[in-house]
């Protein structure tokens, strides 16, 4: 089973500690000239850039949160543009591009906008007074422009990355969570049950000779009953199962907050349900579970692994049965 390790850092992680180290370090060299040369208001400024960026960079590489320190990092960004075109004059506007471009990276596409539209509301009055015309409308429409090309690039990339999500993680038959999803949310609960002292259930189900519905019906016939099967248990759930496919005709449900009982009687109402279904004509479908509670400190695989015993004892005690393990 391919589980994410805690290891594993987010691309947005990795994006952020980008920028937050590498402007420290790109800063620190324009400190130390400063200093050398005197300069002591923007090295003063310099100095906190750098720290306030090696800051964020060290509170990222522990806490892995990066939705406040992108935001934080983006504000940074836009006021030391600001206070250092204000200190060292106009040929500083050209870090409005670099800044531009990271606004895309550390914020949505709109807020990236948004704060491009404010950077640019508190430049241009200095902009207009101390440069020709010509010059301050290059910077706007230049600026301008590399904020609509960054625009688009990102606005089209998150829309291709959500999509990507909902196609690694979901069944493309049944269209209910996959394997991937079943192994991400399995280290999500084990994680929060060992917090929390939670409960939590497993009901792993299985067709029940499905091998001879497929030959006798064909496989596409096959499909439809899963499809079908699908259908009648998800409208049963509450909200606080989810059901995914771990393979095959084998199907995962997690019964966040219910004990052994309680999922024993829900996998037993589904176990009748689909007998009592007729899902294709001649045949009677049924399923056999295995339900297992999570005991503290388990790791997903042995919690799974504990399920597809019950499982296994239900399929060897003759099928169309629920066992506990
Ligand atoms: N139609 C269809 N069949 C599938 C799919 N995935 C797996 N199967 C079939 O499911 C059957 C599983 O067979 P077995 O593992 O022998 O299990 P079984 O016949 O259900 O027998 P028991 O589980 O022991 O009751 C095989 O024939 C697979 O081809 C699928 O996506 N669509």
């Amino acid at each position: 089973m391919t589980i994410l390790t805690s290891a594993q850092r987010t691309t947005q992680e990795y994006i952020v500690l980008s920028l937050a180290g590498a402007s420290a370090l790109c800063i620190l060299p324009f400190f130390i000239m400063r200093s050398l040369a005197g300069e002591w208001a923007i090295a003063i400024l310099d100095l906190f850039a750098v720290c306030s960026m090696s800051s964020i960079y060290w509170y990222v590489f522990r806490t892995r949160e990066t939705k406040m320190a992108g935001f934080i990092l983006a504000i940074l960004c836009v006021v030391v543009l600001f206070v250092t075109v204000s200190l060292k004059g106009m040929a500083q506007l050209v870090w409005a591009y670099p800044v531009t471009v990271a606004l895309f990276f550390l914020l949505s596409p709109y807020k990236a906008v948004l704060f491009y539209l404010v950077m640019l509301v508190c430049l241009s009055p200095g902009i207009f007074a101390k440069t020709p015309l010509i010059t301050a409308l290059s910077f706007v429409i230049s600026s301008t422009a590399t904020m609509v090309f960054n625009f688009v690039f990102a606005k089209r990339m998150r829309d291709q990355q959500a999509q990507l999500m909902v196609l690694s993680s979901s069944d493309p038959l049944t269209g209910i969570g996959n394997r991937r999803a079943m192994d991400d949310a399995l280290l999500d609960e084990t994680v929060r049950l060992n917090a929390m002292h939670g409960i939590s259930t497993l009901v792993l189900f299985d067709l029940d000779h499905f091998k001879v519905i497929n030959d006798n019906h064909g496989h596409s016939e096959g499909d439809k009953i899963l499809i079908q099967l699908v259908q009648l248990i998800q409208v049963q759930l509450d909200k606080s199962c989810r059901l995914f496919r771990y393979g095959g005709e084998e199907f995962l449900l997690l019964c966040s907050g219910k004990n052994l009982t309680e999922a024993s009687e829900l996998a037993e109402s589904l176990r009748v349900l689909v007998q009592n279904t007729s899902l294709i004509s001649e045949e009677n479908i049924t399923i056999s579970a295995g339900i297992a509670e999570y005991s503290a400190n388990e790791t997903p695989e042995q919690w799974l692994e504990r399920a597809d015993n019950a499982l296994y004892e239900a399929k060897n005690a003759g099928r169309n049965c629920c066992k506990q393990h």
